[in-house]
């Protein structure tokens, strides 16, 4: 269970202080958690914060009961903490084999590689052995990294915005990979999305606007809320009714 307690986040903009995130106070205890809502209102802030990228201004953050406020990203991440970023890091002369074995972090068979690489919509044999580095497209990163964090399999995986730069086809397969991880893995999923198709996975939608949590609910409750209008006019609407 991931809590965070009165997380402020401020940032020097303009030599003007800018409050990012205002005292937010957030519960993940559900199996997928999405988070939402309209652009600029800090969920990757947030995100970051809690995979330990950058630091809050104020606040704690709580894994299981133990205050992680103070670990660096590396001690979160051997506390079971995993963060998708937007591309693998790249490094000279690794491979697409060697980083979903580093990732699950033991020997992995050749067959077991590839059943990961087909669940994100990869055809294996073509990928296995292909360097991670620039000739490998935006989405086929993206699809790289997803994999790699399916493999580590963590107490709690953190993606942002995965369908970024995914194409319509791939966007599908996408959905089943999410909805494949919510049946197979044990810990937490928290992704942030605006996509709805993603959003109807999750057991629990958190909103986010203008940097504090605006509505928490589950699907059945947030959805009808969000279906029909566009995340910011929807937005407006759940701030004045939680006002
Ligand atoms: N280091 C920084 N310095 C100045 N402003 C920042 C910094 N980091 C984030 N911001 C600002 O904080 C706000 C929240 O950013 P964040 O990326 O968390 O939003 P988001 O909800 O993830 O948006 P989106 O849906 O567009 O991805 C934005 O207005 C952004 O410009």
């Amino acid at each position: 269970m991931l809590e965070l307690r009165n997380i402020s986040y401020e940032v020097e903009d303009d030599k003007e202080s800018r409050e990012i995130l205002k005292n937010v106070n957030l519960t993940i205890d559900d199996h997928f958690v999405a988070i939402t809502g309209p652009n600029g209102g800090g969920k990757s802030t947030l995100a970051k914060i809690i995979a330990g990228i950058i630091t809050p201004t104020s606040g704690q953050i709580f894994l299981d009961g133990e205050d992680i406020t103070g670990l660096s990203i590396t001690e979160r991440a051997r506390k079971g903490i995993s963060y998708a970023f937007q591309q693998p890091v790249h490094f000279k002369g690794l491979t697409v084999k060697d980083l979903i074995t580093l990732a699950a972090n033991r020997d992995m068979s050749i067959s077991e590689i590839c059943d990961v690489l087909s669940e994100v919509g990869l055809c294996a044999k073509e990928y296995i052995d292909r360097e991670i580095n620039n000739s490998l497209s935006g989405g086929e990163l993206k699809r790289i990294e997803i994999a790699m964090i399916t493999a580590r399999g963590t107490k709690l995986s953190i993606f942002d915005e995965p369908e970024a730069g995914i194409d319509l086809w791939s966007f599908n397969s996408l959905i089943h990979v999410f909805e494949k991880m919510r049946k197979e893995i044990n810990g937490t999923i928290l992704i942030i999305s605006h996509q709805e198709r993603i959003l109807n996975v999750a057991d629990k939608i958190v909103l986010i606007a203008d940097g504090t949590v605006s509505a928490i609910g589950s699907k059945e409750e947030i959805m009808p809320k969000l279906l029909g209008t566009n995340t910011e006019g929807t937005c407006k609407t759940l701030i004045e009714k939680a006002e």
